[in-house]
């Protein structure tokens, strides 16, 4: 499967953003047909150290029962450690050729732009993917920068060619369907499904909203 396909229904999580076990949420979200996963695990009291790679490790072990990619957000030495899919980074972790030359060479890297030219410039550093945002208000991120909205988005889509694109911040089902149709091959979120309470079901509707055409 490429790249864009996995990019349809994309979770991003740690233990922080989960009312209940994260273990429990991501099988939840896993057999409610998410397509991607990303391990975030930020904030206060978040897992670090041996605990950190412990929660990575069995995380993957159930993405790879569903078939659904494991990648792992900022930390490569952790991506590379735990056999990670791929890696997220933003515009302020490690540059995408320094990650290239450190890990594996099929592994998915995906890149975030606020803006026009951080995207157009990660498309040509040979991003995987990049992560368009925030899209939408975001409660979830505290340090997220303004909102580039669906014309914003739908800019990004405009000037980036066929670079695989997932929109991200403020995505839920009521809003879902427009980020597609403004150009975006999918969603990533992590409250709509994390916060949700009932993850299968969350995941099964936010796909619903992907596949709904004109
Ligand atoms: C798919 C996706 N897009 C964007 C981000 C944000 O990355 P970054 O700006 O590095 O912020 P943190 O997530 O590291 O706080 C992402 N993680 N995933
Ligand atoms: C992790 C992240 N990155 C963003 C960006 O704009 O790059 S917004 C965001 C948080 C997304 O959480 P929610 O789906 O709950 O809004
Ligand atoms: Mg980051």
């Amino acid at each position: 499967m490429h790249i864009r396909q996995f990019l349809q229904v994309y979770l991003i999580m740690g233990s922080n953003n989960c009312i209940e076990n994260p273990l429990y949420v991501l099988e939840q979200a896993l057999a409610g047909g998410i397509t991607l996963f990303q391990f975030r695990e930020k904030g206060r009291g978040a897992k670090t150290g041996a605990d950190k790679q412990k929660l990575a490790l069995q995380m993957k072990e159930l993405c790879r029962r569903y078939h659904v990619p494991f990648l792992v957000n900022d930390d490569v030495d952790l991506a590379i450690e735990v056999g990670a899919d791929g890696i997220h980074v933003g515009q302020e972790d490690e540059p995408i050729e320094s990650v290239r030359r450190r890990c594996p060479k099929n592994f998915i890297v995906g890149v975030s732009a606020t803006n026009v030219q951080e995207a157009v410039e990660a498309g040509s550093a040979g991003a995987d993917y990049i992560g368009a945002g925030p899209v939408f208000v975001t409660a979830t991120k505290h340090d997220a920068k303004t909102p580039i909205g669906l014309e914003g988005l739908a800019e990004i889509r405009r000037l980036i060619g066929n670079t695989p694109l997932v929109a991200i911040g403020g995505i839920q089902e009521k809003n879902a369907a427009e980020v597609i149709k403004a150009g975006a091959d999918g969603i990533s979120v992590i409250s709509a499904i994390s916060g949700s309470e009932n993850a299968l079901t969350a995941a099964q509707q936010l796909k619903h909203q992907t596949m709904l055409t004109e």
